[in-house]
């Protein structure tokens, strides 16, 4: 078996790591408190569990972490396997949730069994491992310092001896269980014999005899006294018949003397009943005459002269529907008579409604009228205003005849006027301006003259040109004056002129408002004249309207008339039928009580029959009573005539005797009895015990033969617990005889030194140093070095026996050494070294040595470096190149 990979996570101090293992020798190195420890344990713990670590699950799991995965790959006789373990916290506690190994053949699941496959495959369970396999830091001296008893368990258990000790045992015990058996039947059989001793001591024969005569003299007796006891029950039986006759007797006396009393009472009753019956049929007939005459009376008042049951029937069937008819009658005219009512009644409220309409017609056409004569006076006085109108119109018309120019043209005359006039009087204007200037230049010129100087250049004026034009000046004056007075004369006309257009102007748009008016009264007029001829037809065709209704009226009224008329036809007619049929109920009424009188009448006549006939059978009762009377008091006579006193006398001793022998003898026979069932009983038993003893003397036959059967079985049980002890001894010494040469053998190849001459193991697994001189010494008291030394011989020596087996080569774990190289020198450790390399050549594939020492590499194939994180206290493995590199 080989490990492969090994995958941790949160397992101790790994949070995620990973390793790659190799064959051969991997040597695992690291500073103290790396982790190199804890990798060796994640394997163990993979392999077997919780049991495989030291301290509690928990533990293992990383301080800060809630669950822990280890995962393990080895190769195993050709086969590849995983195993897989996962623990989580479940509250204060760690649960393995996943247990799981794959092999070749299928997946193993639950823990027990991954577990019992595990021990299956490297036939050893956990301490095993640890005694072979894995040697723990620490535990070196664990081999030496164990007792020779558990060091024995320890070998044989690995070496698989322990089976032929299991074997042993369960040879002794079923050796034991024989012996058990054997025991027991033979204190059976012991048993038995006493029991058939007693039964041959009783004498059984001889009792059974004794006890069969006595029972055939006893069954003689029996039979005698039962012979006797039948004579007398048959006294005693006809004794009683004797007296039961006479009691019969007796009683038969006292019943007809009882019969003969209620007889006679019986015969007085009846008498007094066929009075009281006489005395009822006299009543009866009285009263059926009295209803007679009744009836002979009633028949006279009618005309109903019959006196017979069935006539009066008919001739009231015959009444009765003379009655019917005429009720059906009275309803037919009821009916008519209510149709003829309610037709009276529509047709005058039908006259009624048409009055109504005429009258409301002839209202409407005197609105109307009165509506028209209104509107007339309205259009006199509107065609009144027309022809004023026309009158002012044609005024207006004339007084534009004058104008001078036509009436549309009115107005631009007027503008054109008032333009000429404007026109006129700027030029007025410009004169009058014209004249003032030319009075001012003259006005000057005159002044300057007068003071002789120019005004302007202050020089004489005498021939100056201002004095020069003044004449010429003088005469434009005269000529714009005569101008201006022109110009406003022309000015006056013009005025005058515009005043008339104006006037003109005015007038023409009055006549405009004057036609435009005339134009709507004229239209208004129009129109109302068409209403007034419309309002006119209507309220004619409103009184023709009325005048038919009030016809129609008229015909209406007469037509109720004539239905009110049949109404009372038809009330008359029912008075006359309701008369007619109180008249029929009347007679009725004297039939019916006729037909009652006759029943009575009958009623009564079959009363007194019956009466009378009751009597009779009643007297017939008393003449039968009378002759049985008779017959009883006979048999009276008789019966005490025969009654013999002394007989019965006799019959009542012979009874007592009897019954008393009777009672003797019944209590003698009871005990009799008892005693022969007795004496059957003491029979029966005798011949069991007889039985019982042939079946003890059947049964001790066939128990001894089985007693023979199991002292051969307990010999042959005996000598197999014998044979396993033997050959588990044989076995075991030539182990140890193997393991002391291999050991011997292998503590001569790491300690080389004089003092020892060799070590013997014995049988009982008692080792023993002896040395040079012979003298033995305890492995207890060698030195700490030789001590780890001896022990790691011991280890190879019990592996390489392992690996060799007993029977070919056996499954092997890597052999894993943890620090091996405590207590030894540097001589040693290279010792040490040559003992793996010549393991290696022994045959073991992988080898695993974890060392802080760096002496060990050279003898790795593998290295594998453990570092641990001083800020996170977190460890990590890595492969180191050192291998190549080492010397
Ligand atoms: N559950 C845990 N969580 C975290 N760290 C842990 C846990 N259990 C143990 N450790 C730590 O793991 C470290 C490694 O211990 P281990 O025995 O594997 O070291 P080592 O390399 O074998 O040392 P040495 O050379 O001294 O034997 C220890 O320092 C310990 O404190
Ligand atoms: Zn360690």
């Amino acid at each position: 078996m080989n490990f492969e990979r090994l995958d941790l996570r949160n397992f101790k101090c790994y949070t995620d790591s990973e390793v790659s293992l190799r064959e051969g020798v991997t040597v695992i190195h690291g500073v103290n408190g790396s982790g190199k420890s804890s990798l060796l344990e994640a394997c163990f713990f993979a392999l077997y569990g919780s049991g495989a670590i030291d301290g509690t699950l928990e533990d293992a799991i990383s301080n800060d972490a809630e669950e822990m995965v280890v995962e393990l790959w080895f190769s195993h006789d050709g086969g590849s396997y995983h195993l897989e373990r996962e623990v989580k916290v479940r509250g204060d506690t760690a649960k393995t949730t996943t247990c799981v190994l794959e092999t070749p053949d299928g997946t193993v699941e639950q823990v027990t069994d991954v577990e019992a496959h595990i021990e299956e495959l490297l036939r050893m369970d956990a301490s095993a491992f640890v005694n072979c396999a894995y040697v723990r830091q620490g535990e070196v001296n664990k081999l030496i310092n164990a007792s020779p008893g558990e060091r024995q368990d320890m070998i044989d258990g690995l070496l698989q001896l322990g089976v032929l000790e299991e074997y042993r045992e369960r040879a002794s015990e079923a050796r034991l269980g024989v012996k058990h058996v054997l025991d027991d039947k033979r204190g059976a059989l012991a048993q038995l014999d006493e029991q058939i001793e007693d039964k041959e001591d009783k004498d059984l024969h001889a009792r059974l005899n004794g006890l069969e005569d006595e029972l055939d003299e006893l069954n003689a007796d029996i039979e005698e006294k039962e012979r006797s006891r039948e004579q007398a029950r048959e006294t005693l039986q006809s004794a009683e018949s004797v007296i039961e006759e006479y009691e019969q007797r007796r009683e038969e006396i006292a019943e007809l003397d009882e019969e003969i009393e209620t007889l006679a009472s019986e015969i007085a009753d009846a008498e007094r009943e066929r009075e009281s019956l006489g005395e009822r049929i006299r009543e009866v007939r009285q009263r059926a005459e009295t209803l007679q005459a009744e009836l002979d009376g009633a028949l006279a008042d009618t005309d109903f002269q019959s006196a017979d049951r069935n006539a009066a029937s008919e001739r009231l069937d015959e009444l009765e529907q003379s009655a019917e008819e005429i009720r059906d009658r009275i309803e037919e005219r009821r009916l008519e008579a209510q149709r003829h009512a309610s037709e009276a009644e529509t047709k005058r409220e039908r006259a009624e409604e048409l009055r109504a309409d005429a009258a409301e017609a002839r209202e409407t056409a005197a609105e109307l009228e009165a509506e028209i004569e209104a509107d007339r006076a309205e259009l006199g006085e509107r065609r009144d205003r027309l022809e004023s109108l026309a009158d002012e119109a044609e005024a207006l018309r004339e007084a534009l005849a004058d104008a001078p120019v036509e009436r549309d043209e009115l107005e631009d005359h007027r503008e054109s006027v008032d333009e000429e006039l404007t026109a006129a009087r700027e030029a007025t204007a410009e004169l009058r301006a014209d004249l003032a200037n030319a009075r001012e230049t003259v006005e000057e010129a005159e002044a300057l003259l007068e003071a002789g100087r120019c005004p302007e250049c202050g020089q004489s004026v005498e021939g100056s040109p201002h004095v020069e034009g003044i004449d010429d000046d003088r005469a434009r004056v005269e000529t714009l004056a005569s101008e201006l007075e022109a110009a406003e004369g022309r000015i006056e006309r013009l005025e005058a002129t515009r005043e008339r257009a104006e006037g003109f102007v005015e007038t023409a748009a009055e006549l405009d408002r004057l036609e435009e008016r005339h134009e709507d009264v004229a239209s208004l007029v129009e129109g109302m004249a068409e209403t007034v001829e419309a309002k006119a037809d209507r309220a004619e065709q409103r009184r023709t309207e009325a005048d038919a209704a009030e016809a129609n009226a008229e015909s209406v009224l007469e037509a109720a008339e004539t239905a009110e008329t049949n109404a009372e036809s038809a009330r008359t007619a029912i008075g006359e039928l309701n008369s007619k049929k109180a008249r029929i109920d009347e007679r009725r009424e004297g039939v019916v009580r006729i037909a009652e009188l006759l029943d009575d009448v009958a009623a009564h006549e079959r009363e007194a029959e019956r009466l009378r006939e009751r009597r009779e059978s009643v007297a017939e009762g008393n003449d039968l009573r009378r002759e049985r009377l008779a017959d009883k008091r006979d048999r009276t006579a008789e019966l005490k005539a025969a009654f013999d006193e002394a007989a019965l006398e006799r019959a009542e001793a012979d009874r007592e005797r009897a019954a008393e022998y009777l009672d003797e003898v019944e209590t003698y026979l009871e005990a009799r009895r008892e005693r022969r069932d007795e004496l059957q009983n003491a029979i029966g038993g005798v011949k069991n015990e007889l039985e019982e003893l042939e079946a003890l003397r059947a049964r001790r036959e066939a128990l001894c033969d089985t007693v023979d059967r199991l002292e051969s079985l307990y010999e042959e049980a005996r000598d197999l617990q014998a044979m396993y002890a033997d050959l588990r001894t044989e076995l075991r010494q030539r182990n140890v005889d193997r393991l002391e040469a291999m050991l011997n053998e292998t503590f001569d190849l790491v300690y080389r030194n004089d003092s020892y001459a060799r070590i013997e193991l014995d049988g009982e697994y008692e080792l023993t140093v002896y040395q040079k001189d012979g003298t033995p010494l305890d492995p207890d008291q060698l030195s700490g070095g030789e001590r780890a030394l001896f022990n790691l011989s011991l280890r190879c020596a019990i592996y390489r026996l392992l690996s060799e087996g007993i029977d070919g080569q056996a499954p092997t774990p890597p052999l894993i050494l943890d620090e091996p190289t405590v207590f030894l020198d540097s001589g040693h450790v290279s010792k040490l070294v040559e003992l793996i390399e010549s393991m290696t050549d022994h045959g073991v594939a992988q080898i695993i040595v974890v060392s802080h020492d760096e002496e060990l590499v050279g003898a790795a194939d593998d290295l594998i470096a453990v570092r641990k994180d001083p800020t996170t206290n977190r460890s990590s493995v890595e492969r180191s190149a050192r291998t190549e590199a080492l010397p």
